[in-house]
């Protein structure tokens, strides 16, 4: 049995705007193996979000948007398509084999029903549990993801809890019905750093527990150091870094991924602070993409007859990981022989 549970093949998102069409997902291909975590990173605007929501199928084709490539969902005995099968049989996984942890929880939330109601929902499509059962079920998760009073909790409203609180219950949600595939849209933001700690420290204990696979979405590379096993970069839609954490964190390959990288502020105690790198610049509008590499304007490497005459396709640098950038060789000193180490 292979072990990939989720398979995306040049998955593209267009809109049409007022300002002409805009791709803010364009040909991006991935694989994510069970109990494996994905990050994908990239700066605000870059279609990590459009990119997940369309995998929910909470963006769909209509006449505004057009949305092609191909998603399979495996997961035990089911394999569908989630862009393109019946939105029925998309229902019947939804919130069960795959999920998704939403970026603000008090937006997610309805705020005039029951925490223990919200998070009984899932099991109720789901599972075919009495409804004692469901409540207890709730209970269980609710005392799962740390929710020190798990009974008076489920009687709560949503504007009763603290904010590491929601995000608790919003993971109590997703993880209902054990999914297979857990979507966690920047789910530590809004987090000061303590709670961030114990919710990712919490993810990867349930990640452990179900054997769930995990696409994280975050901009914090700390984050993505704790907790990733394989990192995405994303720029103007595009794939255009794609490796083990180890390799990206040790040997960044394209200029974008090198910059985010600098950009880490480190802590230091002496007087004579370093100066923080910051990439030059702004993301481009997408509906003015420039030509060539979308990076190519704020790239430091930038070779003006090549980078900007041509757009990169993704290579293969080697077997195990993917790079975007037409001059990705010369800038990492890599012959053409050698990419297999680099
Ligand atoms: N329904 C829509 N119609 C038109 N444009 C949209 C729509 N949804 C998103 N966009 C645009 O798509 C682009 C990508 O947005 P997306 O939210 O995926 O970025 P992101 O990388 O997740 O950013 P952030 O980190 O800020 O959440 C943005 O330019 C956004 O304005």
């Amino acid at each position: 049995m292979s072990d990939t549970v989720l398979d995306v093949q040049k998955l593209s998102v267009s809109f049409a705007t007022a300002k002409g069409t805009i791709q803010p997902v364009r040909d991006v291909s991935f694989a994510l193996k069970r109990r494996e975590t994905l990050a994908l990173v990239g700066e605000s605007g870059s279609g990590k979000s459009v990119a997940s929501l369309t995998l929910m199928r909470l963006i769909s084709r209509s006449a505004g948007c057009a949305i092609s490539g191909s998603a399979r969902l495996t997961a035990g005995e089911q394999s569908l398509d989630l862009l393109n099968d019946d939105i029925r049989k998309i229902s019947s996984v939804r919130g069960d084999r795959i999920s998704m942890i939403f970026q603000e929880p008090m937006t997610s939330l309805n705020p005039v029903h029951r925490i223990g109601d919200q998070i009984g929902e899932a099991l109720y499509f789901h599972r075919n549990l009495s409804r004692k059962e469901r409540g207890e079920k709730v209970l269980h998760l609710l005392d799962q993801v740390g929710i020190v009073n798990p009974a008076r909790t489920a009687r709560d409203y949503p504007h009763h809890l603290s904010g590491g609180m929601r995000q608790r219950v919003m993971i109590a949600m997703a993880i209902a019905c054990d999914p297979d595939v857990l979507i966690a849209d920047e789910p530590t933001t809004a987090l000061d750093v303590t709670i961030q700690a114990q919710i990712l420290d919490l993810l990867r204990k349930l990640q452990e527990v179900n054997n769930m696979a995990m696409v994280f979405i975050t901009h914090n590379l700390g984050v993505v150091a704790e907790i990733a096993d394989r990192v995405m970069v994303m720029y103007c839609g595009q794939v255009v870094e794609d490796a083990s954490v180890m390799d990206l964190f040790r040997r960044p390959l394209m200029p974008y991924t090198q910059g985010l990288l600098s950009s880490i502020p480190a802590i230091s105690l002496s007087d004579e602070r370093p100066k923080l790198y910051s990439i030059p610049g702004n993301v481009p509008d997408l509906a003015k993409l420039p030509s060539g590499c979308a990076f190519a304007p704020r790239c430091r490497y930038v070779t003006e007859s090549l980078c900007t005459a041509r757009e990169p396709e993704v290579e293969l640098a080697t077997p195990t990981r993917r790079v975007r950038c037409l001059n990705w060789r010369t800038i990492n000193n890599v012959d053409d022989g050698e990419s297999n180490e680099a």
